[in-house]
C-alpha cells in the first residue's frame, strides 16, 4: 500500500496557483510535508482528505482513485485538521461514541470496545469524563487523533499539529503518532522542521505549491555535509555578509548573529564548518542550493 500523487495541480478562483505539478510517492510510515505559510501544504491535505477538488492530476492509495473515488476513500481516511472545533459541553467519551456512530462503528458492545481502547490509547482515559471545554490543547490535539483513528484508517492527514502545545504536550503528541506510522500512510503536514526530524522517515519540502525535494531527512542532512558553514557576525557586518555569501538563515544565540552559509569550500575567514542538521537542508533547499528551485531557476 502506498500512496502516489501524479502531477496535482490547483488554482483559486482568485488565480492563486496553490499547487503546481505534485508528484509524491508515499510509503507506510511517517511521512512529513515541510513548508512555510502558504505553501500549498492545507491545501494538498484536504485535496487528499476528499474536501475540495483538484483542477488536474492524480492520487491513487493502492488500487483506491482518490479523487474519483470520494466515498471509498472516506471509508479509510482519518483527518485531523488544522483547526479541530470540538462540542465544549460535551465529554470525550461521549463525543467520541457519538462519532463512531457516524462513522457506522456498530454494534453497543463493539463500539464501546473500540472508544474504550482509543481513549487509553491517547492517554484521555482518566479525563473521559471531563467536558472538552477543560481540555488544554493538547488534550483536545489527542482527542482528534482518536476521532482520526476511528474506524482503523490507511490513509491518516494531520495537518499542522503541533503549533500551540507547550513541549511536554507536543511530545506526548508525536510519540502517539509514530505508533500509527507502523501500519498506516500517515502525512503530517507541518512548518515545524523538528516535528519532521524527530518523526519522519521520508519527506517533501513544498513552497508555493511545488515540491523542492524529496528525501529520507537523514540522508538529505548527510547530502550537505561539509557544504554548512557558520559565522558569528556583528550587527552591523550583516549586510555585507548576506551580500557576498549565501547565507541560508540568520540566528539570534546569545544576543549574537549566527549566519549559516552554504558553500562547497571555506567561505572566507571567520566562518567554521558546522555538522549540518534538518534546519539546514530546508534553507538550504528554500535558498535554491539543492532540489527543484535550481532546476526552475
Ligand atoms: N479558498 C482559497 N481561496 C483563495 N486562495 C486560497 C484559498 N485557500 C488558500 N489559498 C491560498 O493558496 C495558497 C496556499 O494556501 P494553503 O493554506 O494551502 O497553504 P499552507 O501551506 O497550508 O499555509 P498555512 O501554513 O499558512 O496554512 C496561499 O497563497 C493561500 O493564500
Amino acid at each position: 500500500m502506498q500512496l502516489t500523487l501524479r502531477d496535482i495541480c490547483k488554482t483559486y478562483p482568485n488565480g492563486v496557483q496553490a499547487l503546481t505539478n505534485v508528484s509524491l510517492t508515499i510509503p507506510v510510515g511517517m511521512y512529513g510535508l515541510l513548508g512555510p505559510n502558504g505553501a500549498g501544504k492545507s491545501t494538498l491535505m484536504r485535496t487528499l482528505a476528499t474536501l475540495q477538488e483538484a483542477d488536474s492530476g492524480t492520487a491513487m492509495l493502492g488500487d483506491i482513485d482518490v479523487l474519483q473515488c470520494k466515498d471509498d476513500v472516506r471509508r479509510t481516511l482519518g483527518y485531523l485538521p488544522q483547526e479541530f472545533g470540538v462540542y465544549p459541553h460535551a465529554s470525550a467519551l461521549s463525543l467520541l461514541d457519538y462519532f463512531a456512530v457516524l462513522k457506522g462503528i456498530g454494534g453497543r458492545g463493539a463500539r464501546r470496545d473500540v472508544v474504550e481502547s482509543l481513549l487509553h490509547q491517547v492517554n484521555l482515559w482518566d479525563v473521559r469524563h471531563q467536558k472538552l471545554r477543560g481540555y488544554s490543547g493538547g488534550m483536545r490535539q489527542r482527542f482528534g487523533v482518536a476521532v482520526a483513528l476511528l474506524g482503523n484508517p490507511k490513509l491518516l492527514i494531520v495537518d499542522e499539529p503541533t503549533a500551540g502545545l507547550d513541549p511536554a504536550e507536543r511530545v506526548r503528541f508525536l510519540n502517539l503518532l509514530s505508533a500509527l506510522g507502523e501500519t498506516s500512510v500517515v502525512i503530517l503536514s507541518t512548518h515545524i522542521v523538528e516535528d519532521v526530524s524527530e518523526l519522519c522517515t521520508r519527506m517533501a519540502i513544498i513552497d508555493r505549491g511545488r515540491i523542492l525535494l524529496e528525501a529520507e531527512p537523514l540522508q538529505a542532512v548527510t547530502d550537505i555535509r561539509g557544504r554548512i558553514w557558520r559565522r558569528v557576525v556583528a550587527r552591523d557586518e550583516l549586510p555585507a555578509v548576506q551580500r557576498d555569501h549565501g547565507v541560508i538563515s540568520t540566528t539570534l544565540l546569545g544576543g549574537r548573529t549566527v549566519v549559516h552559509v552554504y558553500d562547497q569550500a571555506l567561505p572566507g575567514a571567520g566562518f567554521e564548518a558546522v555538522e549540518p542538521d534538518l534546519t539546514d537542508v530546508y534553507f538550504s533547499t528554500m535558498a535554491g542550493h539543492i532540489g527543484q528551485h535550481r532546476a526552475l531557476a
